[in-house]
């Protein structure tokens, strides 16, 4: 049986500690390989009914990038529309991509038709084949945060026209687009909380005990 002592286990809270969402990159290539290495441990997570729905898009494309930059600008400024006052102020001020600096573009989706799995666990919840991918995410999330390398999720993006300009089959759901890279700073305090856009609260506020 394999077993993880205690300084194995620092060491894993740490890395959650010190995973971030990072939207300000260095613009230095990744090792190669480092992509496909993550999306193998992503592969490894848990997935209902072993139906393994996530789908990876390396976009390595200038013109694709380009039109999804595009389409980030212009779904950001419609948030920006959504506040007022000194929220809006504050939100314009946000770094909320870091599309235009990471080297690595990864687009995820989860399959929704695949037979994969032969739909257990989802008759009642369809939504988990959703939640499964978002499982993969994380545990990419965390891999690369091991190896130095940051990830920021954008979802400041129009799904239909990320499907377009992706060119993926119908049934794929758009789950999420990664930034990938090198950070230009490490931080263990959430950059929202640092630009004092939101606050990190307990586990104690989310917690029920009936
Ligand atoms: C589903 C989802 C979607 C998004 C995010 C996360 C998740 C889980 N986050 C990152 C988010 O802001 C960040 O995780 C929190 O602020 C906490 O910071 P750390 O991840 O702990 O650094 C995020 N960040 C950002 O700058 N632009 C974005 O569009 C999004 N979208």
């Amino acid at each position: 049986m394999v077993e993880f002592d205690d300084s194995f286990r620092q060491h894993l809270r740490e890395l959650f500690v010190w995973r971030r969402d990072v939207r300000r990159f260095r613009t230095d290539p990744l090792p190669a390989g480092a992509i496909d290495r993550l999306i193998e441990t992503a592969c490894l997570s848990p997935s209902v009914g072993l139906s393994q729905p996530w789908r990876f898009v390396v976009v390595d494309d200038v013109a694709r990038r380009r039109a999804i930059i595009d389409d980030f600008t212009a779904c950001n400024a419609e948030a920006l529309n959504c506040y007022s006052g000194d929220r809006a102020a504050r939100y314009a001020a946000l770094k909320l991509s870091g599309l235009g600096q990471a080297p690595g573009h990864l687009a995820v989706f989860a399959d929704k038709a695949s037979d994969i799995g032969h739909g257990l666990g989802r008759a009642t919840m369809p939504e988990t084949i959703e939640y499964s991918v978002v499982a993969a995410i994380t545990a990419m999330w965390l891999a690369a945060r091991a190896e130095s390398i940051g990830i920021g999720w954008v979802s400041i993006l129009n799904p239909d026209r990320i499907h377009a300009i992706l060119d993926v089959p119908h049934s794929w759901k758009f789950i999420s687009y990664l930034c990938i890279g090198y950070p230009e700073i490490e931080c263990d305090q959430p950059e929202l909380e640092q630009a004092k856009w939101e606050h990190r609260r307990g586990a104690e506020e989310f917690t029920l005990r009936r």
